[in-house]
């Protein structure tokens, strides 16, 4: 589902996010992605998303390509990858409801599916109460179920989320963990940075970890990277 083949990405000044990268992720599978602060996970699920591109190296998700995407087919392959991030960046000025249905409204669906597919997103994370509320009404847990509503309301094949539990205590944190499960026991496949190592090993799942740019360990692998 994912495939990252020698992958480097230098940033305007020279600065290298990522080195040499290789690794794949089978589909259905759940992995957590950690390194120190700067290591480079933002750089590579921004790779994944198409946020940024390659310098080196070739990505493909989901059969695609991405050093070939053409700017065309961008918005097609963000349909198939929902981003979950720390700090939920949700629209404040307009409702739950909107929010979640903003992916929907970009890709020209009908008003009754977008109300359909929108109620059935806020009901799986336990918010469909709220869908008139203003997200700065909500909680920090909540901000972040909707925004985990949005990312999953196109039923992607791939979910990234980066630091999904940053700001949360512990029992949220589990929640939001419970409801991943909850999406990837259904067949979505999962990428999680994550520096809580806590959260990490009680998870019992694949360990992608990055080292100043370079991946350092697979939990996966027989021998080290
Ligand atoms: N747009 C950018 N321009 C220049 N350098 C960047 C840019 N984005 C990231 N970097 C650099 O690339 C390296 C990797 O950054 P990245 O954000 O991927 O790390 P991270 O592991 O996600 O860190 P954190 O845990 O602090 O969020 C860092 O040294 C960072 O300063």
């Amino acid at each position: 589902m994912i495939h990252f083949d020698n992958v480097t990405k230098r940033y305007p000044g020279g600065h290298e996010g990522l080195s040499n990268v290789s690794f794949h992720i089978e589909p259905g599978e759940m992995v957590f992605l950690t390194g120190h602060s700067g290591a480079g996970k933002s750089t590579l699920l921004k790779l994944i998303g198409l946020l940024e591109r390659s310098t080196r190296g070739q990505v493909r998700v989901a059969g695609r390509n991405l050093t070939r995407l053409s700017r065309g087919q961008i918005p097609y392959h963000r349909r198939e990858v929902g981003m979950i991030f720390q700090d939920h960046r949700l629209l404040y000025d307009r409702t739950v409801f909107d929010n979640v249905a903003m992916p929907l409204v970009v890709a020209g669906l009908g008003h009754l599916e977008i109300g359909r597919r929108v109620r059935a997103a806020l009901d799986k994370v336990g918010l469909l109460s709220k869908e008139k509320e203003l997200p700065i009404t909500l909680s920090g847990g909540e901000q972040q179920r909707v925004g985990i509503a949005r990312a999953v309301v196109s039923k992607p094949p791939v979910v990234l989320a980066d630091e999904p539990t940053g700001n949360l205590d512990p029992t949220l944190s589990r929640e939001i963990m419970s409801l991943f499960e909850q999406f990837n026991d259904v067949g979505v496949t999962l990428l999680i940075a994550t520096h809580d190592l806590n959260l990490i090993s009680r998870m019992n799942r694949r360990i992608l970890v990055l080292d100043k740019s370079r991946l350092a360990k697979d939990s996966a692998a027989e021998v080290p990277c």
